[in-house]
């Protein structure tokens, strides 16, 4: 695994929009796996930055994203479909076509863990996901678990994820109480992963995660597994793991 220590929030986004914008130059048709939250809003928004400069283009890139609230619309502005056009579809040039995401209405789980699994599996590998982590380690809505999930699946978010997204929703009562994830295998196929943490609140599940035993208990845990891991953080978020891989 790789890390890399930014100095703040600013420059954490830009180091890891380094890296995404250094995969579509490389590969212009790459398929990106997309996250949703408040860390990634920075390396978006250098996304867009750098697409307006016309140093980036997106016309061939296809994206899938790590997971959607089942029983919300996509007009709903706490989905993350609405999340990811106000974030960055809607200001790069990338196909409508080309973005994926599950459908969060689509009462029938079974079903839409079936297409949403396929789908990502016709696309091929993905070849960079992007991940941020829970406060309790989740990675897309992969709670922690006496099992690591392993496909698409339909999760009951825990508690301690409905009090640290009811920030976003008018109170707890809004929070959904599912959504539909990639699941930990589905994400372990990628090609090459980018975990990005910033804020102390995140410093002890970085170091549980990349530094403590492998457990479904820990979801992010499973990443020390992958061959190609690179995390970008910043000080803060990296303040409590052990100073020799800082
Ligand atoms: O980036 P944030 O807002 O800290 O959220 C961390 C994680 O929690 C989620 O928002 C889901 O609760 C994920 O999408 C994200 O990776």
């Amino acid at each position: 695994m790789r890390i890399y220590r930014a100095k703040d929030y600013e420059e954490m986004s830009r180091r890891a929009a380094g890296i995404v914008s250094a995969q579509i130059i490389m590969k212009p048709d790459c398929v990106l796996g997309l996250a949703t939250g408040s860390t990634p809003i920075g390396l978006y928004k250098q996304l867009i930055e750098w697409y307006r400069n016309g140093d980036l283009d997106f016309s061939a890139v296809r994206t899938v994203n790590l997971d959607e609230y089942k029983g919300i619309s996509r007009e709903n502005d706490q989905s993350y479909y609405y999340f990811m056009h106000q974030n960055l579809f809607d200001h790069v040039n990338i196909p409508a076509e080309n973005t994926h995401l599950p459908d969060g209405m689509e009462p029938d789980s079974e079903k839409e863990c079936g297409r949403y699994e396929e789908l990502i599996r016709s696309m091929g590998s993905v070849d960079l996901q992007l991940l941020g982590i829970g406060h309790n380690g989740h990675i897309g809505f992969n709670e922690p678990s006496d099992v690591f999930d392993k496909q698409v699946h339909c999760v009951n978010l825990t508690q301690s994820t409905i009090e640290a997204n009811k920030r976003f929703f008018a109170s707890a009562e809004d929070v959904p109480r599912q959504a539909y994830t990639m699941g930990i295998q589905t994400i372990m196929r990628s090609k090459k992963i980018l975990i990005m943490a910033n804020g102390e609140g995140k410093a002890d599940i970085i170091r549980d995660s990349f530094f403590g035993p492998i457990t479904p208990k820990v979801p992010a845990s499973v990443l020390q597994l992958h061959n190609d891991v690179t995390l970008v953080a910043d000080e803060a978020a990296l303040s409590k793991i052990p100073v020799s891989f800082v």
